[in-house]
């Protein structure tokens, strides 16, 4: 991997830290610079030495890279300045530089293996076949009916054009009602031919995207941790309509004029086998123009298809921040690392372009070349009387076909090329195994009482170090716990683990005795309640909210006392439309969106509930309800429950029965509030400094 911009000064956007950036772990970055890059002042150069940022995925990086001087006028003087150095390259014989793509590739995320053309179109058929094969039938069957009464007509056109010339009107009347019958049959057959093409391409794009989308879903979460967003909805949108084109398209096209070359050839051996064999070196040598076009195509189509979606993910990504960069009047620096993405795109694109370019020029020259050169070589036979007018008018309408079902060929060729590129990736995607969770058959237990026990539980992330080192805690049934710490120490990764979103390094997760790896985990998933840091809720009505992925059927009541017991009720039944108001992102404050998800928690009835930092969002009044919520399913009314809560609040975690104090990936003090603060330790003196933060804030209020 190494950088190649030239004197290009590099800044990290403060906003986007690149999360994962470390020259230390695998990639030898520094090593292979080629010119310095300058950090601006705007990031710490601690944090590049810092062992915190590894590279994970060297593209996602160069995301986060922004031309310093992003949108000002010196900038589009130089890129004015690249267009201009650019064409000289092209035509003054340095187009080898101008023409690589080699430097490109190192900006390809995820090495892909490549898939051939037969490999890809096999299984784009396979999914049409297996679902809908009366389609591809009756598709083929018309094109082969159309393209035999296409490649009928010249012959028949001369004829009859001839039999009038020599006042045969009989022959000339036939040859009339022939050529409206095959222009009848060629009509039909032919909007019959692009009607189920079409057909089989939209049960195409739907089995692609039904496949991909489950193939995606189904993957761990620490495959989320690698792939960025913009990239697989990039697969999932602009790929797969790219693939779209190949059945309803090109094969479509490709073999419509395959079948009328052939027609047109076996014509033209049958008029003159020397004519016919100029026309085909002629075809030949078009063919293997296309070939270098087409290997050119590939490779440009891919790296077109990665850019794009890098842009994606850029676009993605400031649309979903966008309060965050307007508050930071970043919009331009927004605009420059979307800009970065869209010039690399237009590098390749010009060059995509100027190769068709090139690629017309000698087809066109090529096609224009052979007229002249079959009305030369007919005129000296029709001069020489061995040929006559009509087989001469009768070639060179063939000698068109020929080339022309040449040039719309290697045409479809080459756009079918640039599909099966895309499809690469799509498949890749979709041959991935569903997660091993998924797979396995675990074991549903009787009932789940929520007792949880990790056993020298150890984990660090993909790439990152050790995180958690010998986590041995027991979390009784109907305790309420708390976790407890300082940020970053490891408290939302141990609840990771327990809903088993990530697997342990070492040790084992017991609940209720079973380990937490022999446990069906869809039924464990339905009995555990999770509120997490963020509430995320779907575009749709609150009602769908409250009861999403609630495994029990559930009624209007049902819902309602699950939103009164996280005080969600009251603000619910202010809106207009109560429980159908449509969620949308202005809508709810912070903790209104809470108090929803922790609704959607309670009405699970789960046996384990987790609160990851439920309150932070929570006004003090809210807080006060929840916590109460949280008491009152101690108690409960409908059979007990573990609650496990994170909270930074000292409030919310004074009532727990047990108390875990985490410190750099370990648990160091455990106990209940008072004993706690008995030993007078960490958590007391966390305590300490909360009531000082506390003491300070009322003072400056009541002076
Ligand atoms: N998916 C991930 N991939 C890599 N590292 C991660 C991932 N999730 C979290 N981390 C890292 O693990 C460490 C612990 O994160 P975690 O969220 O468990 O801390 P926490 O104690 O819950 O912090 P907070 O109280 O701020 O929420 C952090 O340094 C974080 O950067």
């Amino acid at each position: 991997m190494g950088i190649a911009y030239q004197n290009l000064r590099i800044s990290f956007s403060p906003y986007f830290p690149p999360a994962e950036f470390a020259p230390a772990s695998g990639c030898k970055l520094t090593a292979k610079l080629q010119f310095p890059i300058m950090i601006s002042s705007n990031c710490r150069s601690k944090d590049f030495e810092s062992s915190r940022y590894r590279v994970r995925n060297f593209s996602l990086m160069l995301q986060y890279m922004v031309p310093e001087n992003d949108g000002n006028g010196d900038e589009k003087f130089k890129s004015f300045g690249n267009w201009i150095r650019g064409s000289r390259l092209l035509f003054t014989g340095g187009s080898s530089s101008w023409w690589n793509l080699d430097e490109h590739k190192k900006v390809e995320i995820g090495a892909v293996k490549p898939v051939t053309v037969y490999l890809a179109l096999s299984r784009m058929w396979k999914l049409v076949w297996d679902s809908n094969r009366w389609v591809l039938l009756v598709a083929f069957g018309a094109l082969a009916m159309a393209a035999i009464a296409e490649i009928s007509m010249p012959n028949i056109l001369a004829e009859s054009i001839f039999s009038a010339s020599r006042g045969k009107t009989v022959v000339f009347a036939r040859k009339i009602q022939l050529l409206v019958i095959l222009s009848f049959t060629s009509g039909i057959c032919s909007g019959l031919r692009s009607g189920c093409f079409g057909v089989a391409n939209i049960i195409l794009v739907k089995h692609l995207r039904e496949l991909l989308y489950s193939a995606i879903l189904f993957q761990d979460i620490s495959f989320f941790d690698k792939e960025a967003v913009g990239n697989l909805t990039s697969r999932l949108g602009a790929d797969c309509q790219q693939l779209a084109h190949v059945i309803g398209n090109n094969i479509n096209l490709i073999t419509r004029n395959a079948l009328q070359a052939a027609g047109a050839l076996a014509n033209l051996l049958t008029l003159s086998w020397p004519l016919a064999i100029s026309t085909l070196v002629i075809c030949s040598v078009l063919s293997a123009i296309f070939l270098l076009y087409s290997r050119y195509v590939m490779r440009t189509a891919k790296l077109t298809r990665e850019f794009a979606a890098c842009a994606d993910e850029v676009a993605r990504e400031s649309f979903t921040l966008l309060k965050t960069i307007k508050i930071y009047g970043t919009e331009r620096k927004e605009v420059g690392r979307y800009n970065q993405w869209l010039d690399k795109l237009a590098f390749i694109n010009t060059r995509e372009s100027v190769a068709y370019g090139l690629w017309n020029m000698s087809f066109s020259t090529l096609y224009r070349s052979t007229q002249v050169f079959a009305v030369v070589l007919g005129g000296i036979s029709i001069l020489g009387g061995q040929t006559s007018a009509e087989q001469l008018t009768k070639y060179v309408l063939y000698c068109e076909w020929l080339i022309y079902a040449t040039w719309r060929i290697t045409d479809n060729l080459s756009s079918l090329l640039y599909s099966i590129a895309a499809s690469e990736t799509v498949f890749q995607l979709m041959d991935l195994l569903p997660s091993e969770q998924f797979l396995s058959k675990g074991v549903k237990l009787q009932e789940l009482t929520g007792h949880i026990q990790f056993v020298n539980v150890s984990f660090h992330y993909h790439q990152r170090d050790m995180l958690l080192e010998h986590i041995n805690i027991t979390i009784r049934t109907n305790e309420v716990v708390a976790l407890v710490g300082p940020s970053g120490c490891g408290k939302s990764t141990l609840v990771n683990l327990l809903l088993r979103l990530y697997e342990p390094t070492n040790g084992q997760i017991f609940i209720d005795g079973t380990p937490l790896r022999e446990l069906d985990i869809r039924w464990l998933r339905e009995k555990i309640g999770y509120v997490g840091q963020e509430p995320n809720l779907l575009h749709m009505d609150i009602k769908s909210n409250i009861r999403y992925g609630c495994p029990v059927d559930t009624t209007q009541e049902d819902i309602e006392l699950a939103a009164k017991q996280a005080c969600a009720h009251e603000f619910i039944s202010s809106f207009p439309n109560g429980y159908d108001t449509i969620v949308d992102d202005n809508l709810l404050s912070g903790g209104q969106k809470q108090r929803i998800a922790i609704a959607r928690a309670i009405l699970r009835n789960p046996a384990i509930l987790i609160f990851d930092e439920a309150t932070s969002a929570l006004d003090s009044e809210s807080e006060h309800y929840v916590k109460d919520a949280i008491s009152a399913l101690k108690d409960n009314q409908c059979g007990q429950k573990t609650v496990i809560v994170i909270a930074h609040r000292l409030s919310t975690i004074v009532a727990a029965d047990k108390i875990f104090v985490m410190d750099r990936g370990q648990v160091i003090e455990t106990g209940n509030h008072e004993e706690l603060l008995c030993k007078d330790g960490y958590y007391a003196r966390l305590v300490k400094v909360h009531n000082n933060v506390f003491t300070s804030v009322c003072s400056e209020q009541l002076d």
